[in-house]
């Protein structure tokens, strides 16, 4: 049949014309003929196809509103629209070129009996060879052929005197409406009633235009018989009503189905009814789980068996073949039996691969695939429910990838692993399709094992907190994937699980998923949810999934550099539970990487909130190690705004030189295809080089180098040196007295002044860093007009001549505030009211600023210098001066400085704003331009 209005132009075709809002007269249209019949004609055989279809209204596929046109051979139709007139057969072997093969065929379709043929034009129907044979066996046909269904309806045998109704038994397919024949979509558009089966699923009935009446059968269990006799009372009295009935059964009609109980049943009432076949699940859900039902030297036969017999009795069990695949219908409930039926009866051996196919074709399907031996075990675990199809041979392994997932599948050996004893959920991931060709961005290539579970409860204790946080994350999860989460045979049985298990708690924490999996953002391919995280390896992506699932996370993942990626990959996703965790594991095994991965860590801390500890850590390292800055290998690794962001740090403990050097190092490595002689450089080199150094370079102190340092750095790259910046160095150079150089507006300001260091032979770096950390994080909060001002600090007054009398006069001289700090240990400062309890103690007033809880600063009292400035060992770890430095607090603003202490220097600074600079003229004292 075809409905394109182009096709009308092939001169075989009939076209079959309604006049426009003419309820009285059809005609038939060829190229050469223009005959017009009244629809009474049409009609005159009502149970034939012609009859049938302009009974009512016609239903065959309109060209136009009012035109139809049949896909037939025209000089047939002649004498077949001839016979609906006249009520005679004209044809005769040899009229006008129409075989005796065609008319057969003809007649067939039009479903009239071929006895109108005089008894010489009757041939064997079998011998037809038309080729357009199959068109009959696709339409609710009397076409003669070899299948059960249509042996009852041959048309040699002289039809029953029909009734007044039609019944049709229709297969429906496994479950997708993609997968009805057009013969069954033709059938169920055209009802008048439908009596479905209950396993027909929602998907198909939605197809049934609303007039028609529907009824689903209520076959339950131990409720089959009567619901059956219902069905056919039922259909009786439709079809004495003259109706069409459809008995609309899943799958094939025929196969376990009843259809051929059904057949008999309506034929001894009297009906013959038409049956059309249906792809059944026998064949549809091995296929659709990606298992061939033979495969050439590994199954060469297809047995399709019942899991359960009648009367809910053991069915007979075949024996084992081994190229044989085996299929079992209804066979859910018996697992446990039946499989080890199979062992014991049939001989199967137990390693034989089986797959239970559930919801074949449907959304929801999945595949749990096992072996003979383990299958109802793992179905047990997993839950499963009918319908289902169980598959058996070695032909179920034969398309799966060894150790591949895939999407949709439950493997047993994953089911199987878990400890149930952990009363952790476990199963597969089906719908979050896991693109293994990502290139794993691990800090290394380093495998790392998935064996070996842990559980959170493992680190956290067996704390109330994490459960209800998680817990929060798997509802989010499962809320949102319940439509999309197909293997599970019943979602809100395991959100059900879930909140058995842990407090139930609204919400959820991991926005992310929850944008991700929302409606408005998820984007699904072929049915699966595709997260395009490039930057996020599919191991670590695993890991995530498997985590949010199950509430596991492996120990081999707190190995680094697992955890790291882990952990980076789960700041991005949002799963800040998780970070915390996975940060602390970082930072407890730093010695581990700090060398190797330094600028790694600092990068990637560098930019995410979540990830603060990690980024003070290695920013107290930068500072706090001469080496670190210039030793690392992962230098590369940082981007243009964190180097930018490095250089601009006081206090860097590495000389300009060496500095310049690291900074040319990054953009080597940054640009590996650009000699290292700059004499070799293209202009696109310079060009390169110039993008990517233009506001780095500006901050190299230059002025820290000595002339010769600098002209040879100018000489050798002087193309990527802004000409401005050149200019006034070169000016500064030759009078170093003139300060230009303390004109912060000037475009080149760092380059003219030199970089804050700690200069300082009685406090340590430690001391300094310590300090400079303080005060620059405390300055972040930068007032606009910051004005330079200066920190004094005061040690051992006594030994250099220095009396409290000195000190009060400083502090008199002095605006409101002083804070006098006092060196303590390497790495920490004492500043406390200034007394000394030999003389009269210091009138403070309200001037002097009180620092920290350590011991009072004894002025005149030799306190012993523990100065270590030289003896700083950079390959100590940072953490051990931070739980050595007593002034040293965990705060919201940094490790170092707590909110109130920065306070108090921001007094200090308030106080010396606009006053005259109080310096000491004594070479201990230590001045820190702060510009
Ligand atoms: O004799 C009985 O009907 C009861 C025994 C029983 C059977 N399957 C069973 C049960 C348990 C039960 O339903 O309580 C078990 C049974 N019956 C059924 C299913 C499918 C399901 O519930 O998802 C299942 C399988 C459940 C599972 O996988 O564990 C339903 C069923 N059985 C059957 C049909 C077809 C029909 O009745 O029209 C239907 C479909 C009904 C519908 O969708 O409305 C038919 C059936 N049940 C059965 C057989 C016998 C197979 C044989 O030995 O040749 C056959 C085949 C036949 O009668 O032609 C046996
Ligand atoms: C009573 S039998 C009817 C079979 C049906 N006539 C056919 O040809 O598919 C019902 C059984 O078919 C299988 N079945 C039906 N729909 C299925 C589906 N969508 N996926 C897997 N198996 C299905 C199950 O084994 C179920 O127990």
């Amino acid at each position: 049949m075809c409905a394109r209005k182009n096709d009308v132009k092939y001169w075989d075709q009939a076209h079959v014309k309604v006049k426009k809002h003419s309820t009285e007269y059809a005609g038939n249209i060829t190229k050469q003929n223009n005959i017009e019949r009244r629809r009474s004609t049409l009609t005159a055989h009502p149970t034939t196809l012609l009859g049938i279809q302009f009974r009512d209204t016609p239903t065959f596929e309109q060209v136009d509103s009012n035109e139809y046109f049949i896909d037939r051979n025209s000089r047939a139709f002649h004498y077949i629209i001839e016979y609906y007139r006249t009520g005679k057969m004209f044809w005769r072997t040899g009229c006008c070129g129409v075989t005796k093969e065609e008319m057969i065929e003809e007649l067939s379709y039009f479903q009239l009996s071929i006895d109108i043929l005089d008894n010489e034009s009757k041939i064997n129907p079998k011998s037809t060879n038309s080729p357009i044979k199959h068109m009959s066996n696709r339409l609710p046909s009397r076409s003669p052929s070899n299948s059960p269904a249509n042996l009852s309806n041959d048309p040699f045998t002289p039809p029953h005197t029909p009734k007044h109704g039609k019944i049709q038994l229709v297969g429906a397919g496994p479950g997708d409406p993609e997968l009805l024949t057009r013969s069954a979509y033709r059938a169920i558009k055209e009802a008048d009633i439908i009596l479905s089966d209950r396993l027909v699923p929602a998907e198909v009935l939605e197809l049934i235009p609303a007039h028609i009446e529907v009824m689903i059968a209520n076959k339950t269990c131990g409720n089959a018989e009567p619901a059956q006799e219902e069905l056919y009372k039922l259909s009786m009295q439709a079809l004495e009503e003259g109706k069409n009935v459809v008995r609309l059964k899943q799958g094939d009609p025929y196969l376990f189905g009843r259809g051929g109980e059904e057949y008999r049943f309506f034929q001894s009432k009297g009906y013959d009814p038409i049956v059309i076949p249906g792809v059944s699940s026998c064949m549809a859900a091995p296929l659709l789980a990606k298992i061939p039902a033979t495969f050439r030297g590994i199954s060469s036969q297809f047995l399709v068996c019942t899991g359960t017999g009648r009367r809910n009795t053991l069915p007979d069990i075949p024996k084992f073949h081994p190229n044989r695949t085996s299929v079992f219908l209804m066979a859910i409930h018996r697992m446990r039996q039946l499989s080890q039926d199979l062992i014991d009866i049939g001989e199967y051996p137990p390693d034989t691969p089986c797959a239970m196919v559930e919801r074949a074709s449907c959304k929801d399907q999945r595949v749990i695939k096992g072996t003979v031996g383990n299958i109802a075990e793992v179905m047990e675990r997993v839950g499963c429910a009918p319908p289902g199809t169980l598959v058996v041979g070695k032909v179920c392994d034969v398309l799966y990838e060894d150790g591949r997932k895939y999407d949709g599948v439950v493997f047993a050996e994953d089911v199987l692993k878990a400890d149930v004893n952990q009363n952790l959920l476990v199963f597969d991931l089906p719908t979050i399709y896991i693109d293994t060709s990502t290139p794993s961005e691990s800090l290394n290539a380093q495998t790392h094992s998935m064996g070996d579970n842990y559980t959170l409860a493992d680190i956290f204790g067996n704390s109330e907190e994490w459960r209800s946080l998680l817990v929060k994350d798997i509802q989010a999860i499962y809320s949102q994937t319940a439509c999309i989460c197909y293997n599970q045979p019943d979602t809100s049985k395991l959100v059900k699980d879930v909140k058995r298990m842990y407090d139930e708690k609204e919400g959820c924490r991991s926005e992310y998923f929850r944008t991700a999996l929302s409606a408005i953002w998820v984007k699904k391919d072929n049915g699966m949810i595709v997260f395009s995280k490039p930057n996020i390896s599919s191991q670590i992506f695993e890991l995530i999934l498997r985590y949010l699932y199950t509430a596991e996370i492996f120990k081999s993942s707190l190995d680094l550099p697992v955890a790291f990626d882990l952990m980076t990959a789960a700041d991005e996703l949002g799963l800040t539970l998780l970070v915390d965790t996975l940060q602390k594991r970082v930072l407890d095994k730093a010695t581990l990487w700090y060398k190797r991965y330094f600028f790694t860590v600092l990068q990637a801390s560098s930019s995410s909130p979540h990830l603060a500890s990690l980024y003070q850590y290695c920013s107290s390292k930068l500072l706090a190690c001469r080496n670190v800055l210039i030793k690392s290998d992962d230098i590369d690794a940082l981007t243009a705004d964190t180097m930018l962001d490095i250089l601009q740090k006081d206090g860097l403990d590495v000389d300009e030189l060496n500095l310049w050097e690291a900074v040319m190092t990054w953009a080597h490595k940054k640009n590996p295809n650009i000699s290292t002689e700059p004499s070799d450089w293209s202009d696109e080199d310079v060009d390169c080089m110039k993008n990517l150094l233009h506001d780095i370079i500006s901050h190299i102190h230059f002025v820290d180098l000595t002339m010769t340092e600098y002209n040879g750095i100018v000489e050798k790259y002087k193309k990527i040196f802004p000409q401005g910046m050149v200019d006034a160095l070169k000016e500064y150079h030759e009078s170093p007295s003139k300060t230009i150089h303390q004109d912060s507006l000037h475009p080149y300001a760092h380059c003219l002044s030199p970089r804050r260091y700690v200069r300082s032979l009685i406090l340590t770096r430690r001391q300094g860093h310590c300090l400079l950390t303080g005060i620059r994080e405390f300055r972040q909060d930068s007032r606009p007009n910051y004005v330079p001002c200066l920190l004094i600090l005061q040690e051992r007054g006594s030994n250099f001549g220095f009396t409290t009398h000195d000190i009060q006069a400083i502090i008199n001289r002095s605006g409101q505030k002083v804070l006098v700090m006092k060196g303590n240990t390497p790495d920490s400062f004492i500043c406390s009211p200034c007394s000394n309890s030999e003389e009269e103690p210091i009138d403070m007033s309200n001037k002097v600023m009180t620092f920290g809880q350590g011991p009072d600063l004894r002025l005149g009292i030799d306190n012993k210098n523990p100065d270590e400035s030289e003896g700083f060992d950079e390959s100590e770890e940072l953490n051990h001066l931070a739980s050595n430095t007593i002034n040293v607090e965990e705060g919201p603003r940094g490790r170092y400085f707590t909110e109130e202490r920065c306070e108090l220097i921001y007094g200090i600074e308030r106080l010396i704003i606009g006053t005259v600079a109080v310096s000491i003229t004594l070479p201990l004292n230590i001045v820190f331009p702060l510009n």
